[in-house]
């Protein structure tokens, strides 16, 4: 799920205009009459029309702030250029870099929220998306290498992120490993859930550090996924932490019980 929403959020900005006015619940409503579609081809079917099903335009929170370091800004720029087209003979040609948006609203019924009260439903924000204060938590983006199977994600973790005295908490860098690799699983396998981390912390982070998060595609076996990460420092000479991470892939009914 969490890869259909990744792609429906990529097209979300071509497709919101042409179809205003469609609801999200319209288009799953046989789920919710109980014939439930759970194959991933039904589930692709259904995320090439996905919406955006709020009013307004989301914001893309993986935009420079003034909250970024220049550091962090640098190394956004650098990646930002490889995603830019190559002209050859007068013609563009787009490379295997793509920068991914990131907004703080999942889709909330394709997310499972149809079993949750109106209150939790408008208030539900992405985790790493939820404080207001630019560069107070997560500020990141991802750019993904779809080629060669693998993303990277610039890191900068900010002061509400302590765990040891001046240093980032394990579960912030978790929560940053799990988003980063889940991206790139829901990117390379459409809808997935995390099954299993493994996190080896080598190195205390500082809080303010700027940091590189690789993520790799390790192997597919049937429904499974496995990714391999490192998280370091920007110019690579200090591994923080490195990580393994297993996503299953999941039907449309995963989230809404109907495998129980
Ligand atoms: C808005 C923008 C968003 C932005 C995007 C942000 C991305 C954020 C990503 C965050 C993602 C999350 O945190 S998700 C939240 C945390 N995760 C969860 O809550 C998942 C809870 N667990 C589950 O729902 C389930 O256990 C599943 C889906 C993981 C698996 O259940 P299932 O579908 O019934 O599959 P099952 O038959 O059990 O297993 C399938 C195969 O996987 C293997 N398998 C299953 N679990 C494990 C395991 N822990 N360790 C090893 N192997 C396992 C089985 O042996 C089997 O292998 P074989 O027999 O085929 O060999």
């Amino acid at each position: 799920m969490l890869g259909q929403i990744v792609r429906s959020l990529g097209r979300m900005q071509q497709l919101s205009n042409g179809l205003k006015g469609v609801r999200l619940h319209q288009l799953l409503s046989k789920e919710t009459h109980g014939h439930l579609q759970t194959s991933l081809e039904n589930t692709r079917a259904i995320s090439t029309v996905s919406l955006w099903p709020f009013s307004s335009q989301p914001r893309d929170f993986s935009q420079p702030n003034s909250s970024w370091s220049p550091e962090m800004r640098k190394v956004y720029d650098h990646y930002n250029t490889l995603c830019d087209p190559d002209t050859e003979n007068g013609e563009e040609k787009r490379g295997p870099w793509r920068k991914l948006p990131s907004y703080n609203r999942s889709i909330k019924y394709a997310a499972g929220g149809i079993h949750l009260s109106k209150l939790i439903q408008a208030k539900a924000r992405l985790f790493t998306r939820n404080v207001k204060e630019q560069g107070a938590t997560f500020e990141y983006v991802v750019f993904v290498n779809k080629e060669e199977k693998r993303c990277v994600c610039v890191f900068q973790a900010g002061h509400l992120l302590e765990g040891a005295p001046g240093h980032v908490h394990g579960g912030a860098i978790a929560t940053m490993i799990d988003t980063v690799t889940g991206t790139l699983a829901g990117f390379l396998s459409g809808p997935i859930m995390t099954a299993n981390l493994n996190i080896d912390y080598r190195s205390p982070m500082p809080l303010g550090s700027v940091v590189l998060i690789h993520s790799a595609l390790d192997r597919k076996e049937r429904r499974k996924t496995y990714i391999t990460c490192k998280v370091s420092s920007t110019d690579e000479s200090k591994l923080y932490t490195e990580a393994t991470a297993l996503f299953v892939s999941i039907g449309v009914g995963h989230l809404f019980g109907s495998r129980n």
